[in-house]
């Protein structure tokens, strides 16, 4: 058996260590169909990712998220259109790169880790190419980084879900990949742990520069992850852009309904405006007659105000949460209650009458489909 050498470089690495610097690569998807089942899952996807940009990418089950990473990685075929890796086509109908000449390190949901093998094992398994010595060193810096150096000689069974998730993340960054494809590497971790793993992820992603796409449900998640954010819908983007812009500016009402609860009005256009029962909305470029669709997010677009200064309206129901009070609101006219999002407030009850007044500026208008 070989002898392991203790590693020398620990001062040189700080506590934790760092992680290995790869060479970003860029990563491209041009009108990209891939069917499963006899079904287009990607159709015509088109998607390009900057080299060492992470990009989360958001859909509903079954948009073709986990399709789209397979598809990058090799594991999938492409029917029509082309991925390009730095230019270089990888897939195109009729050709495909085997996934282990491509670069690409790729996390599961589940982790996929190999029960059998020790930690350390675990993460040489995809540096067989470079050598004993070279693989041993890497792995252990990626242990390193992951704070489960002292660790190595453990099994998988022995670690708790987050180490999991360490250990998962250490062997996909180990080979230093070009690109990483997260698939939901967060979904099986409690929202306490979450919120820990995610940042120690994050500064891990930035080390490596790696060009990274992480597939998410959680649009908060995305918006704390991603240098862009991806909206996927029945195989094809359906918006891309910062997550703040997509917030402020979603391409239509079902972007919009993604990233948060709204309260929705059917209003319909005269004269460039629309009226509602809490006042009227611009709707600029509408047609007289046109009936449109207001939405209002929880916060921003209504705000308490002294009687006379606002719609009346009454409290239903009040759930507290960190710091915020979640307020359901009846005001004549709507048929469903408003969600507003107040500081918390000991003076908000149940029963309570209270005054609304409408920000039109942080209101979102959209055409009825
Ligand atoms: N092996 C398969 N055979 C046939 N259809 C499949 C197969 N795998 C996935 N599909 C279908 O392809 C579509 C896209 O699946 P995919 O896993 O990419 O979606 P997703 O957006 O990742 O969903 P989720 O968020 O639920 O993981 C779904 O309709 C799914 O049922």
């Amino acid at each position: 058996m070989t002898q392991i050498e203790p590693d020398r470089d620990d001062a040189a690495w700080g506590p934790r260590g760092t992680a290995g610097v790869s060479f970003a690569a860029g990563l491209s998807f041009d009108a990209v169909d891939a069917v499963l089942g006899g079904k287009k899952v990607l159709d015509g996807l088109s998607l390009a990712l900057k080299p060492g940009e992470i990009v989360c990418l958001l859909g509903e089950s079954g948009s073709g998220k986990s399709t789209l990473l397979r598809v990058a990685a090799g594991i999938l075929p492409v029917t029509a259109g082309q991925v390009r890796i730095n230019e270089r086509v990888v897939a195109a109908a009729g050709f495909s790169l085997p996934p282990d000449r491509r670069g690409i390190g790729m996390m599961f949901q589940d982790f996929a880790l190999f029960p059998h093998l020790s930690l350390l094992e675990n993460v040489t398994f995809g540096l067989r190419r470079i050598g004993r010595a070279a693989a041993l060193a890497q792995a252990r810096q990626a242990l390193r980084r992951v704070g489960l150096a002292e660790r190595e000689r453990d099994y998988p069974h022995m670690l708790s879900g987050g180490q999991q998730q360490r250990l998962a993340l250490a062997r996909s960054i180990a080979p230093r990949p070009g690109l990483l494809m997260l698939d939901e590497p967060f979904s099986s971790l409690d929202a306490r742990m979450r919120e820990t793993v995610r940042g120690e992820t994050l500064a891990i992603l930035r080390e490596t520069h790696a060009t990274t796409i992480i597939v998410t449900h959680d649009p908060e998640e995305a918006m704390l992850l991603g240098d862009r954010v991806a909206l996927l819908r029945r195989g094809r983007i359906a918006q891309i852009d910062t997550a703040r812009a997509i917030y402020r500016t979603p391409v239509d009402l079902g972007a919009a309904r993604f990233f948060s609860p709204l309260s929705e009005i059917v209003a319909k256009v005269s004269s460039g405006m629309a009226a509602t029962p809490l006042g009227p909305v611009p709707a600029p470029g509408r047609a007289d007659g046109a009936r449109i669709v207001v939405a209002l997010r929880p916060v921003g677009p209504l705000e308490l105000v002294a009687p006379g200064q606002g719609v009346p309206g009454r409290i239903v129901s009040i759930r507290g949460a960190v710091g915020i009070d979640l307020c359901e609101v009846r005001v004549e006219g709507l048929d469903r209650p408003l969600e507003i999002r107040q500081a918390s407030d000991a003076a908000l009850v149940p029963g309570k009458d209270i005054h609304l007044r409408l920000r039109p500026e942080h209101v979102l208008v959209f055409d009825l489909d």
